[in-house]
């Protein structure tokens, strides 16, 4: 069994967003015991994980250090961001898994992901990153030629350019690592977004990737059979903050495209889990949308044919009821 693991904020930073580096270390640690544990149950594990917080704050660092030290372009901070969590995951990885005496050591690969360069989001940014401010604050952003949009309760947050992932560059690479036993960390920030020249070479690009959607090509690239995505809620809602609302568990692809059409998953949070976990069943494979305490159940449930619903929500390819969990 291989798994592709995509991990949320809530395994990156704090509950509130918060990315102290002790914040951050903390939650990482917890993810990686969450995943050693799948490791220990023989299952090969490839992991990603967002950025948003990370490269939005490394952003900031820039513009206001720039009279002192040259700006690098967002593409570099995603790139930073990569290395950090990577670092990171790996130094948690390598001691949880000692920890359960597996013969096992983690890798964590700089991955370039290919975009299109005239992906309608270049003009519409919509990928929230950094922190939350109020309106107030958030308008004099606004006003200097920054994107800000209002985020609901917790406030407006700065939005960048998040084009399509069309092609992972660095795929073969990590089913190499992964084909000789490593637990690899890749595609962190949906990966580094690149363009294709017409000579072949690759430019970075001002934009952040979402990470579902570069996990759910990553996932197929590297023919993994379950592709898991950890947030921190147990499954996709319909009606979400109704009193109608209901929890999805399994359901298949042509009935989760209709319930998704008709607006139940918001942008920037739900919807583009929903559509990678879409985009990975479409392929072929099973798609999981659940908690992070829930990831080794999940996979378990995957691996037997169960269609236990309380695992999570399932995307699975073929035609099914949606559940009620
Ligand atoms: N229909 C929905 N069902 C479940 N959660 C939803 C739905 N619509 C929006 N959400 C929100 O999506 C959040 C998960 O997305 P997000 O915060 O972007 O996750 P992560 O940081 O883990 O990638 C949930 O905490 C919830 O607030
Ligand atoms: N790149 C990305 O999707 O990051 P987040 O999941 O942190 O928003």
């Amino acid at each position: 069994m291989r798994a592709l693991i995509a991990l949320g904020g809530n395994a990156m930073t704090a509950p509130d967003g918060t990315a102290t580096v002790d914040a951050q270390r903390a939650a990482i640690g917890t993810a990686a015991d969450r995943i050693a544990d799948l490791v220990a149950t023989g299952t090969d594990v490839v992991v990603t994980h967002g950025n948003g917080p990370q490269v939005g704050n490394l952003l900031v660092k820039n513009e206001l250090t720039a009279h002192v030290v040259p700006m690098v372009p967002l593409d570099w901070c995603g790139a930073q961001t990569q290395g950090t969590l990577g670092y990171t995951l790996t130094a948690s990885l390598d001691a949880a898994l000692a920890r359960r005496g597996l013969d096992r050591r983690a890798a964590a690969l700089v991955t370039r992901t290919v975009v299109d360069p005239d992906d309608p989001d270049f003009l519409a940014p919509s990928k929230p990153v950094g922190r939350f401010l109020p309106e107030a604050e958030a308008q004099r952003f606004v006003a200097e030629g920054q994107n800000w949009q209002d985020r609901g309760e917790r406030g407006w947050r700065r939005v960048v350019p998040s084009p399509q992932p069309r092609e992972i560059v660095d795929a073969p690479a990590v089913q190499t690592l992964v084909d000789a036993g490593y637990v690899v960390v890749a595609a962190g920030g949906g990966g580094i977004p690149v363009l294709r020249e017409a000579d072949g070479t690759l430019t970075g690009v001002e934009a952040v990737i979402d990470k579902d959607l570069g996990a759910a090509l990553l996932g197929t690239l590297v023919r993994a059979d379950v592709l898991v995505i950890a947030t921190d809620v147990d499954n996709a809602i319909v009606g979400w903050g109704t009193p109608e609302a209901r929890a999805l568990g399994r359901v298949g692809v042509q009935e989760m495209r209709d319930i998704a059409a008709a607006g139940h998953f918001a942008a920037g949070s739900m919807g583009p889990k929903v559509e990678a976990a879409l985009r990975f069943a479409e392929k072929g494979g099973t798609s999981v949308i659940t908690s992070l305490d829930r990831i080794r159940d999940a996979v378990a449930a995957v691996a037997s044919g169960s269609t236990d619903d309380a695992v999570g929500t399932v995307v699975v390819p073929e035609p099914s009821t949606a559940g009620v969990a």
